[in-house]
């Protein structure tokens, strides 16, 4: 499976909500689609599995030799933005049912039902009726239902949206299991925090723009004048006067003596360091790459004129 994406544009009415976003992902891979609400995550994602087609741009997706401009819904497990199952059945009774209009047999939708119900510890439930389950078990149930038939590709639209952490995290997981069995996973998400520990590669978008594009790496290489330094002073330092220093453009107190520097673009590690030792000794000093949350916050920033956040 291949997915290359080339310059798509889609406008509603006087909307552009996507515009001139080129990407590929490769089989296998887990790959976020990142950006604030009204970015263009939905859009694109309803191009991919055929529900609009983009106003210019291409499309291409490869499978087995074949090729195709959205992705064949045999290939495709989808969790849309609005979820759908049937809240008066069973879990069992949805589940079921779902994997058999994929053409799953009836005994292979069942080892596959209670291998996820399991892994999301609903088993108990499995005959409770969908309404009567917490939203966070419900969204489980439609994760179960996305990926039943063992796609090839799954794309899914928020997939944390309405878990505790722990219910985040096991989705984390689930994600993972889902690339171990080689599936290609989009996903579109708010969870820096998740997405970090998950993603391959990674697209922030703005305003239906690329902001932001790469591996977690890349994307803090693409962000240098995010270079952050936590240092340690032997005795108090004046913050106000940290804050006056050339190299530096913002200073956060962590604790007592201790504090998180963010470096000026323009300062090399060996400026900022001269210029703090005129203000004492220092006890530590550690370079530290901002996480995806820092760098999401950093390059929406930098966008603010455009975006309302
Ligand atoms: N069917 C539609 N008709 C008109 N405008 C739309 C339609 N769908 C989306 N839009 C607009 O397109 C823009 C992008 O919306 P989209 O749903 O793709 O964003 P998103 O990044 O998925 O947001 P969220 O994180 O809130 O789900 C927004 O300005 C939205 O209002």
């Amino acid at each position: 499976m291949q997915l290359i994406v080339t310059a798509i544009n889609k406008a509603y009415s006087s909307v552009q909500a996507v515009k001139n976003v080129s990407f590929h992902i490769n089989s296998g891979e887990i790959f976020a689609l990142l950006g604030p609400n009204g970015a263009g995550k939905s859009s694109i994602i309803r191009m991919l599995v055929g529900m609009t087609k983009p106003d210019s741009g291409s499309i291409m997706i490869s499978y087995q030799s074949q090729h195709y401009d959205h992705v064949p819904r045999r290939l495709l497990g989808y969790l849309p933005e609005d979820r759908g199952l049937y809240p008066d059945k069973s879990i069992e009774k949805n589940l079921l049912y779902l994997a058999q209009l994929h053409g799953l047999s009836k005994n292979k939708a069942l080892s596959e039902m209670e291998y996820w119900l399991d892994v999301f510890e609903l088993t108990a439930r499995r005959h409770d009726e969908l309404k009567q389950l917490s939203k966070g078990n419900q969204q489980k149930v439609q994760l179960i239902a996305a990926v039943l038939h063992q796609p090839a590709l799954v794309i899914l639209d928020e997939p944390f949206s309405g878990l505790d952490p722990i219910n985040q995290e096991k989705v984390v997981l689930f994600l993972q299991q889902l690339k171990a069995k080689g599936m290609t996973v989009i996903l579109s998400a708010h969870q820096m925090a998740m997405v970090e520990k998950l993603a391959d590669h990674m697209l922030l978008m703005a305003q239906g723009q690329v902001v932001l594009a790469g591996t977690l790496q890349q994307i803090q290489q693409q962000s240098q004048n995010q270079r952050q330094m936590k240092v340690g002073f032997s005795s108090e330092v004046n913050l106000a006067q940290l804050e006056q220093l050339d190299a530096i453009v913002s200073v956060q107190q962590l604790q007592a003596r201790h504090y998180l520097l963010t470096l000026a673009e323009q300062a090399s590690v060996s400026d900022a360091l001269k210029q703090l030792l005129q203000y004492g000794e220092l006890t530590l000093v550690e370079m530290q790459s901002a996480d995806l949350h820092q760098l999401y916050l950093a390059a929406m920033a930098r966008h603010k004129p455009e975006v309302a956040l």
